[in-house]
């Protein structure tokens, strides 16, 4: 799978060569390219932004250089991909990023991913891009960030984990939180008495079917007491 990053701060995005994703990167399971939006200008200040029609405060980033940058990184796709790359957009008016669409772009060949900053993108560059991408619109949650960088990070390594072969157990993605719409269990480790505080005695007693009734209950009661929002998507009695 490769990804193509968009930024102004490239060197954001260098974090990517020490976690978990630089294994992949060198085993060539997952392939990230970072691109300086600065280096699609032609003007000496290497100009990607300017004033806002309507007016307001900030500064809007300019058409062009976008385009060119993803005319460019369209180029890039993997030869045998036989479908169009996907471009997630961060923002904070985007679809709400999920497990579940983690799990979808993991199947992908090529994600691109386009780091907005200032007051955001000139919303032409949406429309034109869905002639080479499928343009996806994407918020990490009801916060604001200074930029799309962070949430480049966050969905890299969300959906990057879920490439086959990077995590080297699989069996570890299944129980996870938001894996089966519930959030996960609590876990324990040695000591078994720890200041005072004792490991759940179930979870000593060898008996699976136990333990695994056990873990199941302690995913619903958290999921309905910490999350009642999927508690209730779930279709569970309130
Ligand atoms: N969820 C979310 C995305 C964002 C930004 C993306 C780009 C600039 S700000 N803030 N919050």
């Amino acid at each position: 799978m490769r990804f193509d990053v968009v930024t102004i701060f490239p060197e954001y995005l260098a974090v990517l060569d020490v976690s978990l994703l630089g294994r992949a990167r060198r085993e060539g399971l997952v392939d990230v390219h970072v691109h300086d939006l600065r280096d699609f200008t032609f003007d000496r200040h290497r100009t990607v932004d300017d004033t806002p029609y309507g007016g307001g405060a900030g500064m809007v980033m300019k058409p062009e250089p976008w385009a060119l940058a993803l005319e460019h990184v369209f180029a890039q796709a993997p030869a045998d991909a036989g479908e169009r790359p996907v471009l997630l957009v961060p923002t904070p008016s985007g679809e709400r990023f999920s497990q579940g669409l983690a799990r979808e772009l993991a199947q992908r060949e090529h994600v691109a991913i386009a780091c907005g900053r200032y007051e955001g993108i000139d919303e032409r560059v949406f429309g034109w891009a869905e002639e080479l991408f499928e343009v996806r619109l994407v918020s990490l949650g009801d916060y604001v960030l200074n930029g799309g960088e962070v949430a480049a990070l966050a969905m890299i390594e969300a959906v990057g984990r879920l490439v086959p072969g990077v995590v080297g157990n699989p069996a570890s993605l299944v129980e996870e939180s938001h894996e089966d719409g519930l959030l996960e269990y609590p876990v324990y480790t040695k000591p078994a008495d720890w200041r005072g505080r004792e490991v759940p005695p179930v979870l000593l007693s060898g008996d699976h079917g136990k333990v695994a009734a056990w873990r199941r209950a302690q995913q619903e009661e958290r999921t309905r007491a910490r999350r009642p929002d999927l508690w209730e998507a779930l279709g569970r009695d309130g």
